[in-house]
């Protein structure tokens, strides 16, 4: 056999292996593999195709767009073509792409480029004839697509008529169908709550979602819409550029996004994306990179297009979120509270941004219900500052020999047997401060910086600590001498001195801070705050009764149940007592009972992108002047905060005539106190 066999051979699986995801991903809104490794499948196709051109045929994946439409619609025929766009994954590539447009345009130095955000979802093609719509179209393989109007009609979004006097007779206007992240979550949660099966993504979401056969059901699914160019056009004098296209769409009634910008030179270039990379994971919809695309129509014109894409526009990706990995084994890990963790340990991959080597599985049943197993090939998925998840297990490629992961039945660290209680999802160890486990987590808890915030204290250390027994409560730390702490390995003269001053220092703090550094099951900071200005005093926080936690906002009767049955515990009393007896105090605080808070008993939703501050923020600034924070809207609540790209929340809010804030008077409200 010859090289060139072994080539032959290569492309012909590629073809086909690419085929086949075509077809999963494209008919049937399911993808078997991450995008990022069907781009290297196609790379490489592409690549050995350059390398050998005899082996170039028109019907390779190379040369087509998405794949054929689905025999169970109407087809319609694009009179103009609907492609797909090239992609570019670094600098270089995008400024290989520059210098072709520059030669091809020759005349040009600095080529002016229209940066519009690439919206994650699916192409639709919109008629209009007299201004109104009469059909709509998906892009299906470029040439034929789908006839999905009636569903298209079922989206609030897309105008059925466009606004204006001066319509052109005809009008093809195309966009992006997607599914903003909120949608999407909830579609999914509901899928699950069915037992049906989620979608992979926002984007197969929203196609999965257009491309129903029954438009009722479309008429469900949270679907939103960005136009972003024109097909056919008949009886209209269209503008010079891109961007004042937009500007037109825009006065049609048709929206287009607002991330749009202009930039000239490969330094605006490049910044345009980085300022749209720093911007994704604040967006409530997905974008997977940035389009740039020639500014003047007529240079568009002239550089032309290929069989698959136009040579005037090109797709810059962000790094990927989703990649493929196997799991090299399962962890038990066991935590603060006792709850017992299984973590899967991972061959290293480099995704969202990042290496990562182990991803949570959360409980059993989260594992279960993913059916996560040693030896599994997995996607695993990190999206902004989100931690890292398996989305699902490649099933194709498990091994046949795999087996069910089981929960250990004693806590690895101390051997008591594991509880589960009715109901919960989490199996702990009952053993509290005897399992060694729970004390290096607690302590680790007590010292970190939104707690006690003793420096240079880390994991490492604290973990020698409890191992050697030097440490078996919060209050050993401060008996800790010199000598002992540099016996420690790899511990410094210096550095032990470091934190013993550390150690003394910290010894000056707050009563909030001493709180949540106690670790009282889900007393977090928020919590620890609103106890202690509603309170005043840990004394009175020690001896009240449940019904009297109870009153203060953000505490309910389960927290409530905690907190009592924590300072029951003769163990911990005596702690606090030799914590205080060390020389760990606070200043007093005023408590301020509930009733005199400025928004005691009111009720807050926030929705849309804050601005200035995260969601999480506002909403801890909000408990701590006494409101309740909801997550939907009905007829209690008292306000909704709409940041930008509010969507069915803020129209929520309208029909119940709930008083609506903006950012601004959010901040003014929390300002005023
Ligand atoms: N995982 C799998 O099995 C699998 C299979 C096939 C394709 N894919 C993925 O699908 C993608 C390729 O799909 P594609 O060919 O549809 O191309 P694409 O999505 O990469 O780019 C073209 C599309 O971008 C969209 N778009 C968004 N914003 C736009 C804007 N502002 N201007 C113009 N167009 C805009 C349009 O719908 C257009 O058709 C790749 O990311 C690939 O990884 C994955
Ligand atoms: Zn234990």
């Amino acid at each position: 056999m010859t090289m060139h066999d072994d080539v032959k051979r290569r492309v012909q699986t590629l073809r086909e292996e690419i085929n086949q995801h075509n077809q999963n991903y494209y008919q049937y809104d399911a993808p078997k593999i991450p995008d990022a490794d069907y781009d290297a499948l196609l790379r490489e196709l592409q690549l050995l195709e350059a390398e050998n051109p005899e082996l170039m045929s028109d019907d390779s994946p190379t040369q087509r767009v998405g794949s054929a439409p689905l025999d169970s619609f109407q087809q319609v025929e694009h009179a103009v073509p609907m492609l797909s766009l090239d992609n570019a994954f670094d600098d270089d590539e995008f400024e290989a792409f520059d210098k072709r447009v520059r030669e091809r345009a020759d005349g040009f130095e600095d080529i002016e480029y229209l940066v519009e955000p690439k919206l994650d979802g699916l192409a639709i093609s919109l008629l209009y004839a007299d201004g109104v719509l009469v059909r709509a179209a998906t892009r299906g393989d470029g040439k034929r697509g789908e006839d999905v109007t009636e569903n298209v009609k079922t989206i609030g979004a897309i105008p059925l008529s466009l606004k204006g006097d001066n319509l052109p007779l005809r009008l093809e206007v195309r966009g992006e169908v997607f599914m903003p992240l909120s949608g999407f979550q909830q579609l999914n949660q509901q899928a699950l709550a069915l037992g049906e099966k989620p979608f992979a993504n926002p984007r197969n979401a929203a196609a999965g979602s257009l491309r129903q056969l029954d438009s009722k059901i479309t008429a469900t699914r949270p679907l939103a819409f960005y136009s972003y160019g024109i097909g056919v056009v008949e009886g209209y004098e269209l503008p010079q550029t891109q961007q004042a296209l937009f500007q037109l769409l825009a006065t049609w009634g048709l929206p287009v996004s607002d991330q749009v910008t202009t930039a000239r030179g490969m330094q605006q270039c490049h910044q345009a994306y980085q300022v749209l990379a720093q911007k994704r994971a604040l967006l409530p919809y997905e974008i997977d990179g940035v389009v740039y695309k020639v500014n003047d129509f007529a240079l568009q014109k002239a550089i032309g297009f290929v069989s698959r894409a136009p040579r005037w526009a090109i797709a810059r990706k962000f790094p990927a979120q989703e990649k493929m990995t196997e799991v090299i084994g399962i962890d038990v890990q066991v935590g603060r509270t006792g709850a017992i963790t299984p973590v899967a340990r991972l061959a290293p991959v480099f995704v969202g941004g990042v290496t990562v080597t182990n991803v949570t599985l959360h409980n059993e049943g989260e594992m279960r219900r993913k059916d996560v197993r040693v030896g599994d090939t997995v996607i695993v998925r990190r999206a902004g500052d989100v931690i890292p998840e398996i989305v699902s297990v490649v099933l194709e490629k498990r091994k046949p020999a795999s087996q069910l992961f089981e929960m250990p039945v004693s806590c690895p660290v101390c051997g008591s047997t594991v509880e589960r209680a009715e109901g919960e999802a989490i199996a702990r160890c009952p053993a509290g401060l005897f399992c060694r486990a729970q004390v290096k987590e607690s302590i680790k808890h007590f010292a970190s910086r939104k707690a006690m915030d003793i420096d240079g204290l880390g994991d490492k250390i604290i973990e020698q600590l409890v191992a050697q027994d030097l440490v078996k409560t919060p209050a050993d730390l401060y008996r800790l001498t010199h000598e002992q702490l540099s016996s420690l390995e790899r511990m410094a003269d210096k550095s032990a001195s470091n934190i013993i001053a550390a150690l003394e220092k910290s010894k000056v703090t707050t009563l909030p801070k001493f709180l949540y550094a106690l670790g009282i099951r889900e007393v977090g900071e928020v919590t620890a705050a609103s106890l202690s200005s509603y309170f005043g005093q840990l004394d009175v926080i020690q001896s009240a009764t449940v019904e009297e936690l109870e009153k203060v906002p953000d505490v309910g009767p389960i927290v409530a149940q905690h907190i009592v049955a924590f300072f029951e515990l003769a163990h911990n009393r005596e702690v606090i007592a030799s914590l205080k007896n060390l020389g760990v105090s606070w200043p007093n605080v005023e408590a301020v009972p509930q009733d005199d808070q400025a928004l005691s008993g009111k009720v807050f939703v926030l929705t849309g992108t804050l601005s200035t501050m995260g969601r999480i923020e506002a909403k801890e600034a909000l408990q701590l002047l006494g409101a309740k924070v909801t997550g939907s809207v009905s007829k209690k609540t008292d306000y909704v905060v709409a940041g930008e790209d509010a969507g069915s929340k803020l129209k929520k809010a309208q029909s119940l005539g709930v008083t609506v804030l903006s950012e601004d008077d959010l901040i003014k409200l929390i300002a005023k106190d």
